[in-house]
């Protein structure tokens, strides 16, 4: 299945018409630059194109008041004046003779994106929109918005396809006061959103933007603001976020449909957000959600105003969405203490909540009140509209090409073991490297010349990720990494899955990262580079996994940036199959997507899901969404605290740093 693309230049025929300093930055130059880098990366073409269609009147009240839609049918036939006018009652937003128009197809767009979603025409896909939507509210126009396209695709969603669960994820760096008014009360609607705050000093200023507004009555927990109180944030923070806060609420959420009110504004030289993070960021945050709903995932743009990194950051989803590998993130830094300050402060208030958020801290960071009050009152001793003092144009190097190996997945199975289709079979005819096939003294010699020809040629980039069936899991992974190890550039995350002993020799250089899931104690080297991750319940228990997965695996691999990934099933690991392939798929964030998977013959049933999602299928979503049981929180919070001091990436609140 495919990627839908919703583009119409028809969104691009309105503009300012007048002078208003806080709106000029929202010009129809936003949609064309994005639609044509898509064109001139071949992006466009390998997207389905679904046209845009009005929103009916219907449509739109199922968020906006009958009075509202009646007054903003008048401003076609209205006079420049009118329009000046009509405009004064709304805060931060322009009207244009053809707005109207270009909102019912902003907001149909949306529409469009969900239904061929739900129909299962496409797998997922991205809408161009403009207008933008996320701060239009029941009766209001508001920050460049008119109707709220999200929030009304979202109660579509609902009516006509019946979804009971809907992820609304606001990468925007403004906060989408329109999207959570909206769903504040109601549970079935989770609406999670980070922006730009610094205390309630920046736009649009509100209280209720703060990290304690977390849902009202019924929809408490189901609403998720991370306020940034500085500007500057990395694609660190943004990660540290994302791995522990919204993913693991996600999954326990199990939504069956997930939509993001993607604004770049996010992105690093966008003179609203003043963040620093990458366009690349917007290749792992899309990947981080592919595997949610089974990958029913719709993306439709917000803001962003910078045109370069605007139109960067669009083609980086828009890549991912089509399934090709993520570019490595280099040298990441780690959460800074404003961002640990912030994400101790949501933990904190949703700990009650979400049962992976029972073990965070209690408490907000002492002086985070105090804060907001002082800032407040600095700011407004500051004249209004003080001109911002760095003006220093940012820049960041482009983007690297993300090009898909010629092969996307190879295979090393036994001749009775039937390839499954898409998989290239690595044969044992096939140029074997001679040099590495003396080296290997073992009777299944054979066999482990070829992993190791598969992993060569991936290290040529000549195939993306690869399975193999082994005699010896363990034989084959030692292979492997002695095989990789002298070449110093090479560092190997190893997750292994299920008991057994790990060599030690293994990690001995910092060449190789282990990190071990298992059912019994073994123990502890107490090496940075050795993690045995201790479950209790053992590999079948989904929740207490996935916890190891997004609180420690997720956030050691960003840190550790390896170029290979061996994901190695022990025996008998009792990993259950919708975990093990969420597992493969959210590893591919790594490496560029050099994902090995070591298996033992016996294993020959989850030869077909493996391969499934290593060509780049969704993972099927996990169903049960019980809570991770209280042994296995502990352990991973106790591991946490002891590797953090190495591994900034494992930090979650603002005390730990010195
Ligand atoms: N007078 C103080 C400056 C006000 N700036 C308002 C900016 C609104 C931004 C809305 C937006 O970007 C939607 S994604
Ligand atoms: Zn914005």
């Amino acid at each position: 299945m495919g990627t839908a693309l919703i583009y119409d230049e028809e969104m691009t025929k309105y503009k300012l018409l007048w002078v208003d300093p806080a709106c000029k930055i929202e010009t129809p130059e936003r949609l064309t630059v994005s639609y044509e880098a898509l064109v001139r990366n071949a992006l466009a073409e390998r997207c389905i194109s679904v046209p845009v269609r009005e929103a009916t009147n219907s449509e739109i009240l199922l968020v906006h008041s009958e009075e509202y839609l009646e007054a903003v049918k008048k401003t076609p036939y209205m006079t420049l004046e009118d329009l000046k006018e009509f405009t004064l009652q709304y805060g931060d937003v322009y009207f244009h003779p053809n707005i109207y128009h270009c909102a019912k197809l902003a907001a149909g767009s949306a529409l469009q994106l969900v239904d061929c979603v739900m129909t299962e025409r496409v797998r997922n896909g991205m809408a161009l929109v403009r207008p933008p939507g996320h701060h239009s509210q029941h009766s209001a126009a508001n920050g460049f918005c008119v109707f709220n396209n999200v929030a009304i695709a979202t109660r579509y969603a609902k009516q006509k396809y019946g979804v009971k669960r809907v992820l609304i994820v606001d990468w925007d760096i403004h906060h989408g006061q329109g999207v959570q008014y909206c769903f504040e009360d109601d549970p079935s609607v989770l609406y999670f959103s980070w922006h730009r705050y610094e205390h309630q000093t920046f736009w649009p200023q509100l209280r209720e933007s703060d990290y304690d507004s977390v849902g009202k009555e019924k929809g408490a927990g189901f609403n998720i603001n991370v306020p940034w109180n500085q500007v500057g944030m990395e694609s660190s923070d943004y990660l540290s976020v994302f791995c522990h806060v919204l993913l693991p609420v996600a999954y326990e959420f199990c939504p069956d449909l997930v939509l993001v009110c993607a604004g770049f504004d996010s992105a690093i030289g966008d003179p609203e957000g003043k963040m620093c993070a990458t366009p690349e960021i917007f290749a792992h945050l899309t990947h981080l959600l592919m595997n949610l709903a089974g990958g029913k995932l719709c993306v439709v743009l917000e803001g962003g105003y910078n045109l370069t990194s605007l139109a960067q950051s669009v083609c980086q989803t828009v890549q991912t969405l089509l399934g090709d590998p993520l570019p490595r993130l280099a040298n990441l830094s780690g959460p800074c203490r404003s961002a640990l300050e912030s994400l101790q402060c949501v933990r904190s208030a949703h700990r009650q909540y979400w049962s992976c958020l029972k073990h965070a801290a209690s408490l907000p960071p002492a002086d985070i009140s105090t804060k907001r009050i002082k800032l407040a009152e600095e700011e407004a001793k500051t004249e209004v509209g003080e001109e911002e003092k760095s003006t220093e144009e940012k820049v960041w190097p482009e983007p690297p090409k993300r090009f898909s190996p010629p092969v996307r997945c190879a295979s090393v199975l036994p001749d009775d073991v039937t390839r499954p289709d898409g998989c290239k079979r690595l044969g044992a005819d096939q140029d074997v490297n001679p040099l590495t096939a003396s080296k290997l003294k073992d009777d299944d010699c054979d066999t482990l010349s070829r992993v190791i020809t598969l992993v060569e040629k991936m290290e040529q980039n000549e195939i993306c990720s690869g399975l193999a069936l082994v005699c010896d899991v363990t034989v084959a992974m030692t292979q492997v990494v002695q095989h990789l190890t002298p070449d110093p550039v090479n560092r190997v995350l190893i997750v292994c899955v299920g008991n057994g002993k790990v060599p030690s020799h293994i990690t001995r250089d910092g060449k190789t990262l282990v990190v071990q899931i298992n059912s019994e104690e073994t123990e502890d080297q107490n090496s940075k580079y050795y993690i045995p991750v201790f479950l209790k319940k053992g590999c079948s228990d989904t929740s207490g996994f996935m916890h190891a997965v997004f609180g420690l695996i997720l956030p050691l691999g960003y840190e550790y940036d390896p170029n290979l990934v061996l994901l190695v099933r022990m025996p008998d690991s009792g990993v259950c199959d919708a975990v093990w392939q969420q597992l493969t798929g959210l590893l591919q964030s790594f490496a560029k997507g050099h994902t090995l998977v070591l298996m033992q013959e016996n294993e020959k049933a989850f030869v077909g899901p493996t391969t499934s999602v290593l060509l780049g299928d969704p993972a099927p979503p996990l169903e049960n969404r019980q809570a991770p049981n209280t042994e296995d929180l502990n352990v991973v919070e106790r591991l946490r605290d002891r590797l953090q001091v190495n591994w900034n990436l494992l930090q979650t609140t603002s005390e730990c740093t010195g």
